[in-house]
């Protein structure tokens, strides 16, 4: 549905050249959820510009719909984007305009008929929630009810594909949840491939199918999110995972633990978490493993299991220990200090 072939983009400022996209090269296949994540300025803004061509690349192909977007003409390109809806962190609404207005005037302006103006605005606005709401100003809307009418607005143009720049990242987790929840329905129910980035590894795990993590101008992985959150190669991605990781131990507890024994993070994934492999390790070998912390964190189609263990025993016992925890269905990290 979308492709995008060696595309890099520099700025320049003054003398200055600022490469912002490196040869990045990926495909958002049709119907799916596909993000990208980085930190701040890592350049997931200016990419996901260049599908709508709101930046161009200075170098690189894009393709949308099997169309090569840069040698398209005016009337072409116009033609294109509206196959495309946008959503933005900061929500673009019109404030002198009601909700209603919000979604039916761009109709209006693309010459869509009244009729067909006033069902649209209607099935849009119920489907995102905020019927009984169309006649308020967005300044007497929430954060996430002005997400919803941006969303209802993006909707109502009819696009096959939904690009969402950092849409949640101005909201409170629960509204977060709302419109991850939401857009899931769209993409569901309605079928529309959803292209978005953000910073947040929630987003990533809740909604998405496929995932890029971008450094510096540059995708360094790129994968299912399971893969890429369960067996993170690059330094970046797992750098990314453990700051926002939840297992964070006070390293004085630590440095106890590592002093007489060995620490293990295990991650289940599928059948493996109901297997009782610690109890077949205790029974098997002169080992005592004890749990330090755990969790299940969600992703959108498998929950992944983790266990932080400590293995205490005789060294070469815990050896043998450790060994058979690798050739169980479970994910080992040996945590150093
Ligand atoms: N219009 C512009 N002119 C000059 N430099 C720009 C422009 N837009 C982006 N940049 C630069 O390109 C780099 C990537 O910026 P970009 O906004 O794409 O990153 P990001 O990952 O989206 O970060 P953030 O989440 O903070 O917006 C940054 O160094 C930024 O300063």
């Amino acid at each position: 549905m979308i492709k995008l072939q060696h595309v890099s983009k520099t700025f320049r400022v003054g003398k200055n050249k600022i490469e912002a996209l490196k040869d990045v090269s990926l495909e958002v296949n049709k119907g799916e959820i596909f993000g990208v994540i980085g930190f701040s300025g890592a350049g997931k803004s200016t990419l996901i510009r260049c599908v709508n061509l709101l930046e161009r690349p200075t170098s690189g192909e894009v393709f949308v719909d099997g169309h090569d977007v840069l040698k398209l003409k005016k009337k072409a390109l116009r033609q294109m984007r509206r196959k495309i809806g946008m959503i933005f962190q900061g929500y673009n609404l019109l404030e002198t305009a009601n909700v209603y207005d919000n979604v039916a005037t761009p109709l209006k302006l693309e010459g869509v008929p009244n009729e067909e103006i006033k069902a649209r605005t209607e099935k849009y606005l119920e489907i995102v929630g905020l019927t009984d709401r169309k006649s308020a100003y967005p300044s007497q809307l929430s954060g996430g009810q002005k997400q919803r009418v941006a969303i209802a607005r993006a909707l109502a143009h009819e696009p096959e594909v939904l690009l969402s720049d950092e849409a949640t990242s101005a909201l409170d987790p629960n509204t977060t949840d709302a419109i991850l929840e939401l857009l899931l329905r769209v993409n569901k129910e309605l079928g529309i491939t959803i292209f978005l980035i953000t910073h947040e590894l929630n987003v990533i795990q809740r909604i998405c199918d496929r995932v890029a993590v971008m450094e510096n101008g540059r995708i360094v992985e790129q994968g299912s999110v399971v893969d890429v959150f369960t067996r993170p190669q690059q330094p970046m991605t797992k750098r990314f995972i453990s700051t926002e990781s939840k297992f964070q131990i006070p390293s004085t507890v630590k440095d106890d633990l590592l002093k007489s024994g060995r620490l293990v993070k295990l991650t289940f994934l599928g059948e493996s978490s109901k297997d009782p492999i610690l109890a077949t390790l205790a029974k098997q070998y002169d080992v005592l493993p004890s749990i330090i912390a755990g969790g299940i964190d969600q992703l959108k189609n498998q929950s992944v299991g983790k266990l932080l263990v400590h293995l205490k025993g005789d060294k070469t016992q815990v050896e043998i220990a450790v060994g058979f925890l690798h050739d169980q269905d479970v994910l080992v990290e040996e945590v150093k200090d």
